[in-house]
């Protein structure tokens, strides 16, 4: 085995499991049932932030049963770092965004700066309402606004580096089949 998965797999088998699957399924259920009772006449148009919101995402959109569009972006501050710097757009979306309701889905709000920037961009475009659904919420004070939290919100989970359901550590173990922090972080 290479140097690497030696490690990362060290890094799984010596991590906290903080949320089992089954838990984590059950807020995504929940978060489903919230939004269809607060979208599911608005027509919305659904952006998954790559690459962290993808299994929230993909778990989440076959839950919906109303009519909406689902896109992506990517937007990243914390490139294979376990602090976050400047937002960078990858993609941007290429839609028209006037007078629709949007929703961002991603997996954590940890600062809150990946999706206040993403929000402040959906707005400048013209959007009538946008509103945010994060899988996690990281339980610290740190916030890029103060008490800043998403519309919907999973599970707020204690302030440690976490990876699993999408979240990575050094780009590895999105595909953990729960919410887990890494050993001393
Ligand atoms: O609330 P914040 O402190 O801004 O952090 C949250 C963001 O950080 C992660 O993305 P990252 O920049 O690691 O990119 P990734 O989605 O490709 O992992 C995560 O997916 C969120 O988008
Ligand atoms: O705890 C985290 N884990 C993975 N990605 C993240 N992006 C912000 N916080 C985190």
């Amino acid at each position: 085995m290479s140097q690497t998965l030696a490690d990362m797999q060290q890094i799984l088998d010596e991590a906290d499991c903080l949320c089992p699957e089954a838990e984590v399924q059950a807020a995504i259920t929940r978060m489903a049932r919230a939004i269809t009772e607060k979208l599911g006449d608005r027509n919305p148009v659904l952006f998954c932030v790559m690459n962290g919101g993808l299994i929230f995402t993909g778990q989440l959109l076959t839950q919906l049963h109303f009519p909406l569009q689902a896109e992506y972006l990517h937007a990243s501050r914390y490139r294979h770092e376990t602090s976050g710097g400047r937002l960078e757009w990858k993609v941007e979306p290429n839609f028209d965004l006037r007078g629709r309701s949007v929703l961002i889905l991603d997996d954590i709000l940890d600062e809150g700066t990946t999706l206040l920037g993403i929000s402040d961009w959906c707005a400048a475009q013209g959007a009538r309402e946008v509103l945010t659904a994060v899988l996690v919420e990281k339980d610290h004070a740190r916030k890029a606004r103060p008490g800043l939290k998403g519309d919907f919100t999973g599970l707020v989970i204690e302030d440690r580096f976490l990876f699993g359901y999408g979240m990575d550590y050094k780009g590895y173990w999105r595909n953990a089949p729960g919410i887990y922090a890494v050993k001393g972080l």
